[in-house]
């Protein structure tokens, strides 16, 4: 089995997704290429072949063009399986390639199980495991389900590629979106309020905590959806990605788009009534308690110093 894997650039550096498309490879027991459209002197980590586009002359987004390049790679390489992450950059192509080749397309894999992609149902409550009728099949992987065991420290054998494609998109550049509210990402301490805090009039109680630890509060996306805490708080997958010294989770199950946004925090404490809550798993310390016991007893404690 061969995969052809979808690397990203932004602004000239390679995006951290990358190392989970390598990820994926590893895990389907697949042997793999990399293709990336994006510049000589940021290339990522990689034992293997790059296909390299240059993102000067392409744009670091032109559909049309980068489909091209993609399929010529298709075209040498003739892979099993066509990986891009599951990011507006993925969305986009993916279904592009696909439908190209006729291919069947899986977007979110979680999980791959014997060859077959699993996807998740039902607000992740429920997985798909679905079997491609197609030879080929393009797959878009969900932000945080693939990590590496160890880091890759090989350096890429870079085939430049090129294509007299012409796009019907100029990319002009980035632009940063308006920032509204909070900046989770610059904060040493976070304490986010999960489903289990039980209503919008326990908030205060989680923010209280935050303060009392000097840090900000945030919160997981059911809390944000019932308008209980503005979205500027959200952490995970559709919210911020943070890596705080200290991320307290009051309520919250752990559930992957959660957790990939905030796995990466130094020390995790949870604060859960079931001791068998998957936060369990990344959690340093794993507090069995009723958060509307437990948090404003250790505020009370902090404050009075
Ligand atoms: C495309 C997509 C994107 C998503 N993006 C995000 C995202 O960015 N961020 C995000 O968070 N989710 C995201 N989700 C939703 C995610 O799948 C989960 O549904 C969500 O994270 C669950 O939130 P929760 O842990 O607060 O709630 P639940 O899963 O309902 O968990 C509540 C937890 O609280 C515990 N609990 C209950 N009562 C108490 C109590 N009194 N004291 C202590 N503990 C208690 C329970 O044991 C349980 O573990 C996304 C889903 C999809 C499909």
């Amino acid at each position: 089995m061969k995969a052809l894997l979808i690397a990203e650039s932004r602004e000239g550096k390679v995006l951290g997704s990358c190392s989970e498309l390598v990820a994926f490879a590893q895990k389907a027991g697949s042997d793999s290429v990399m293709f990336m459209v994006g510049t000589d002197s940021n290339l990522p980590a990689y034992d293997g072949t790059i296909y390299l586009a240059d993102a000067a002359k392409y744009g670091e987004y032109n559909p049309a063009v980068h489909k091209q390049l993609i399929l010529d790679v298709v075209t040498k390489e003739k892979p099993d399986m066509i990986v891009f992450s599951h990011s507006s950059y993925g969305w986009d192509l993916a279904p592009r390639v696909a439908f190209a080749l006729e291919a069947a397309q899986f977007s979110e894999v979680a999980d791959i199980v014997d060859g077959d992609p699993v996807v998740p149902a039902c607000n992740s409550k429920l997985r798909r495991r679905l079997k491609a009728k197609s030879t080929v099949k393009v797959l878009t992987l969900q932000a945080g389900a693939f990590s590496l065991a160890e880091p890759i420290t090989a350096s890429p054998n870079v085939e430049k590629i090129d294509t007299d494609t012409a796009g019907k998109v100029t990319f002009l550049g980035y632009e940063e979106a308006p920032k509204g509210g909070v900046d989770l990402g610059k904060a040493a301490i976070i304490v986010s309020a999960g489903r289990g805090v039980g209503g919008k009039d326990n908030i205060p109680m989680v923010a209280a905590l935050a303060k009392a630890l000097g840090g900000e509060y945030g919160a997981s996306r059911p809390v944000v959806d019932a308008e209980w805490v503005e979205h500027a708080r959200q952490v995970g997958t559709t919210g911020q990605t943070v890596s705080p010294k200290l991320y307290v989770a009051c309520g919250i199950s752990g559930a992957i788009q959660h957790l990939a946004g905030m796995k990466k925090s130094e020390f995790i404490v949870a604060i859960n009534t079931d001791k068998d809550a998957p936060i369990g798993e990344v959690a340093d310390v794993l507090v069995v308690a009723d958060v509307k016991q437990f948090l404003p007893a250790l505020t009370e404690r902090l404050q009075a110093g």
